[in-house]
């Protein structure tokens, strides 16, 4: 059998038949075509063959699907409309369906991202999961009333929170569904619609989200999906009917969603770009801590704004972790996504594929040491790259300033804490940041003095929906999920009665 026979003989019906005709743009509850009928190719990148052709919206159809949204937004039968009873209802529903779809829903979003289908499971069940939790905030949306003090006069003051109207939420491709779960299902919880724009390389989930929501009975134009390039996206930002942009990618586009949104002054949240330090003290559980180090620096093929890329060691115990955390990265199995023995998968794209090729080539041209892994490609065909340890590192080094997103981590020894938090915080980032000791003292202590929005405490990757997300400095405006979350999506309004 050839690979794509044995692929396709794999998939769910569902999924060939999604896969099996080009796939269109979803406005104001239909689905059509770029206005200028463009399309463009989705990639598998562990095969490098094309996945589907998918309708590429223009900022003629990012218009389209504004208006649509601010329609359904103002219209009488409008979302923000519906009971917080029913629209909890409603969500929780969704999250059941994404329940029972996981597998259909992992396997588009294993060939179109290459992750492994057990990761790939595992994202779906957090969308799930996050539709059920903010289900429980939609009846939960609470005021609060405030005494007030003038003399010989009475008032009953009180604050609402209401729905802002349309969010923009412009996604990346590391955790497609994730992602796009993340912006839209606090949206319209809080009665927001939404225009989504998933990236370029990664649309297949987020347009079976769109089919799902349709099924599940989500009002025409409360969730639109807007495919296409950065110019789709841009134009979101700078439409005027946008009331807000909730993005997630790069610190560098992040700074242009900044600026464009600046011109109606919509509100913006942004998640952006990240190089979190992660320091192992001597008197660290070992075993756990490089367990956890490589669990930081190679999670999602390393494609993860919160993953811990600076690792630093202290010089007592440096060659034991490094021995481990090489060990470990040399334990962990290339391939593709849908093999079941694959625990990771493909980069996602020839550009990443480059960018961290190019990283690592960097490094031994600056006289690093490659400890594990190597600067070139891991196989003839697909964007598969081997996880790498670095060490013999500088603080001046590209690899070791610059967010890399790939499973790159480079090690660094310290003597002191004073000295280890320094460099910690020696970056224009400040995502998230972690230390291993045994000593609570000292691991709250140096918690406490990193700049970062996530510090895990001997422990890496553990996360809940319950959990306000987001970056200090360059990593971020805002925060996403937990009540946090959902307050970004909510205008305060202040009334103020005079009891006559
Ligand atoms: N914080 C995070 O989770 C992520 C960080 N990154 C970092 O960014 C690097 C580059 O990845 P890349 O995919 O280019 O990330 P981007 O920041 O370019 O992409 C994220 C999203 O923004 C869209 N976009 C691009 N340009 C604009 C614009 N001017 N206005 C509005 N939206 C825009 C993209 O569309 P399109 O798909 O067409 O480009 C995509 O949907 C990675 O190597 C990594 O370092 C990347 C992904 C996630
Ligand atoms: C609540 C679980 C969240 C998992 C999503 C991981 C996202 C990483 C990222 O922002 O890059």
């Amino acid at each position: 059998m050839s690979e794509n026979s044995q692929l396709n003989s794999q998939l769910l019906p569902a999924v060939s038949s999604f896969l099996s005709s080009p796939r269109q743009l979803l406005i104001d509850g239909e689905w059509v075509d770029a206005k200028d009928g463009k399309t463009f190719d989705t990639i598998n990148p562990a095969t490098e063959q094309v996945l589907a052709t998918v309708a590429q919206a223009s900022a003629v159809d990012a218009d389209r699907a504004v208006v649509a949204a601010r329609n359904a937004f103002e219209s009488g039968s409008s979302w923000s409309k519906m009971t917080p009873r029913d629209r909890s209802h409603l969500l929780w529903r969704i999250g059941d369906m994404i329940d029972d779809r996981i597998e259909e829903f992992a396997q588009l979003e294993s060939l179109d991202n290459g992750k492994s289908l057990a990761s790939a499971r595992g994202d779906a069940g957090v969308a799930a999961e996050l539709f059920r939790y903010f289900a429980g905030w939609a009846t939960k949306m609470e005021g609060t009333t405030i005494p007030m003090s003038v003399p010989g006069r009475e008032f009953h003051a009180y604050t609402r929170r209401e729905a802002l109207g349309v969010v923009a939420g412009i996604v990346p491709w590391n955790f497609p569904l994730t992602m796009a779960a993340f912006k839209v299902i606090p949206s319209i919880t809080a009665g927001n619609t939404v225009v989504l724009k998933p990236a370029e390389q990664t649309p297949l989930t987020a347009l079976y989200l769109g089919q799902l929501l349709l099924e599940a009975g989500v009002p025409a134009g409360v969730v639109n999906v807007l495919p296409g390039f950065g110019d789709a996206g841009a134009a979101l930002v700078d439409h005027f009917d946008v009331d807000k942009v909730a993005f997630t990618g790069s610190t560098e586009v992040g700074k242009k969603i900044a600026a464009g949104a600046s011109k109606n002054l919509k509100k913006v949240s942004l998640e952006l770009g990240g190089k979190a330090p992660n320091i192992i003290f001597n008197d660290a559980d070992l075993e756990a801590a490089i367990a956890g180090a490589a669990l930081a620096g190679y999670f999602n093929e390393g494609q993860c704004c919160v993953n811990g890329s600076r690792l630093y060691v202290q010089r007592d115990v440096f060659d034991q972790v490094i021995e481990g955390v090489a060990a470990a990265a040399k334990a962990i199995k290339v391939g593709d996504g849908f093999d079941p023995s694959t625990t990771m998968g493909p980069l996602v794209s020839q550009e990443q594929h480059e960018k961290v090729m190019g990283y690592v080539a960097g490094a031994v041209k600056d006289g690093a040491n490659i400890v594990a892994g190597s600067p070139d490609r891991a196989a003839e065909t697909g964007y598969f790259f081997s996880p790498t340890l670095i060490t013999g590192v500088t603080e001046d080094m590209a690899v070791q300033t610059d967010e890399i997103f790939g499973p790159v981590i480079t090690a660094i020894p310290f003597d002191t804490e004073d000295e280890v938090v320094a460099a910690a915080n020696n970056t224009v980032y400040g995502l998230a940041a972690g230390v291993w000791s045994k000593d609570l003292g000292t691991a709250h202590r140096v918690g406490s003095k990193l700049r970062a929005g996530t510090v895990w405490l001997n422990t890496w990757h553990a996360d809940d929906v319950t959990l306000p997300r987001g970056g200090f400095k360059q990593s971020g405006w805002g925060r996403e999920l937990g009540s946090f979350g959902l307050d970004d999506y909510t205008e305060l309004k202040t009334v103020i009665a005079e009891l006559r």
